[in-house]
């Protein structure tokens, strides 16, 4: 049955900025008690401040940040998870959503940035969740969220060490899930595409013209529509949560051996496996296009400049 967040203990990892704080914003208006994980005080406190002003309740509602990094050691991050459990007991609802992304071409990126990014997006999730997991199986009750990303579900130009890490949770939450089903905690995977946060205004800076020319067939999308989907999926306690009608084609398309929680839901895709797996083709080829028009383009430019 759905998960009710009237007075439940919602954590948000990253939730100071972007995605996150869309989704601390959205639990508070369902009446959730909130706890923002992030490493910047600043910015979590002017977070607080926005988050408390869509509590429906302001007598029993409440907010509380710490300022933790979540990628370096398990210690600082179990000692925070105890501090917020103090304060509103066991969390109902953990979204993993702190993360970052850097694009470039392979042999571009610094090869420290591989590194950086499966510790920020895969090993921080692993530490906030490791913390959370046991008080949550004792309740026999919640849900756990993964923000990977579209760029989770296919490898893209320019995503090397992005798309790595991403993909990463999804061999986390499958294996996860299945050892959390009889406790009757959910997990939930959410895809979103191109998301308009202060995170993607840097992920511009150093994008590759192919990355941005492939990721425009998607749209993008805002902070507080790309939360509503995946805290309504999440409170239904669906595997996948994914927006708008690439997101729905790739998800069927990559559900692989994925868990599945209604009827409607499989035989979607059973249904559409086929069809998607071509019109899929279409969109391989127009993206290699793309990266084989940006290569001559270069060539032109460098002949001249030369
Ligand atoms: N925006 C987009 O286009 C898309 C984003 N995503 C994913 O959604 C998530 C949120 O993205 P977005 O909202 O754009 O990101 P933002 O950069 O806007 O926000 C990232 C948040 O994570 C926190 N954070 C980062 N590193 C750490 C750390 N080491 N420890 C604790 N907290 C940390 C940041 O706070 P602080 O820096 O103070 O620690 C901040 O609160 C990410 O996982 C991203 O990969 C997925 C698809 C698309
Ligand atoms: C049937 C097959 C359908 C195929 C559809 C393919 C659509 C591909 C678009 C991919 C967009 C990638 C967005 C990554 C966003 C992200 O994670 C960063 N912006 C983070 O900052």
């Amino acid at each position: 049955k759905p998960l009710n967040l009237t007075g439940a203990h919602v954590l948000v990892t990253g939730g100071s900025s972007g995605i996150g704080k869309a989704l601390a914003i959205n639990v508070a208006k369902q009446g959730a008690n909130v706890t923002l994980l992030a490493r910047n005080k600043n910015k979590l406190q002017e977070a607080k401040v926005e988050v408390e002003k869509h509590f429906i309740n302001k007598d029993t509602q409440s907010i509380i940040c710490i300022s933790v990094d979540i990628s370096k050691e398990y210690e600082p991050v179990e000692k925070a998870v105890k501090q917020a459990e103090e304060k509103f007991g066991a969390v109902r609802l953990l979204i993993n959503c702190a993360g970052t992304s850097i694009a470039g071409v392979f042999e571009e990126l610094p090869v420290t940035e591989f590194k950086r990014m499966l510790d920020i997006n895969y090993l921080g999730s692993v530490y906030v969740t490791r913390a959370v997991i046991p008080t949550m199986k004792k309740e026999h009750k919640g849900r756990i969220v993964f923000v990977s990303s579209q760029a989770g579900q296919l490898g893209l130009f320019g995503y090397t060490a992005y798309s790595a890490s991403k993909f990463a949770l999804r061999g986390l939450s499958e294996a996860l899930q299945m050892e959390l089903k009889p406790y009757d905690i959910r997990v939930t995977m959410a895809f979103p595409p191109d998301t308009d946060t202060p995170g993607y205004a840097e992920e511009q800076k150093t994008k590759p013209r192919e990355t941005h020319l492939i990721s425009e067939v998607a749209g993008l999308f805002s902070p507080h529509e790309v939360a509503k989907t995946i805290v309504e999926d999440s409170i239904k306690g669906k595997f996948f949560s994914y927006m708008g009608l690439d997101g729905y084609m790739l998800s069927s398309l990559t559900c692989g051996m994925s868990p599945v929680i209604s009827m409607m839901d499989a035989a979607q895709q059973v249904v559409t496996s086929g069809i998607f797996r071509v019109i899929s083709l279409f969109y391989l080829d127009y993206f290699d296009r793309i990266v084989k028009k940006c290569k001559n383009d270069k060539q032109t430019e460098d002949k001249k400049s030369s």
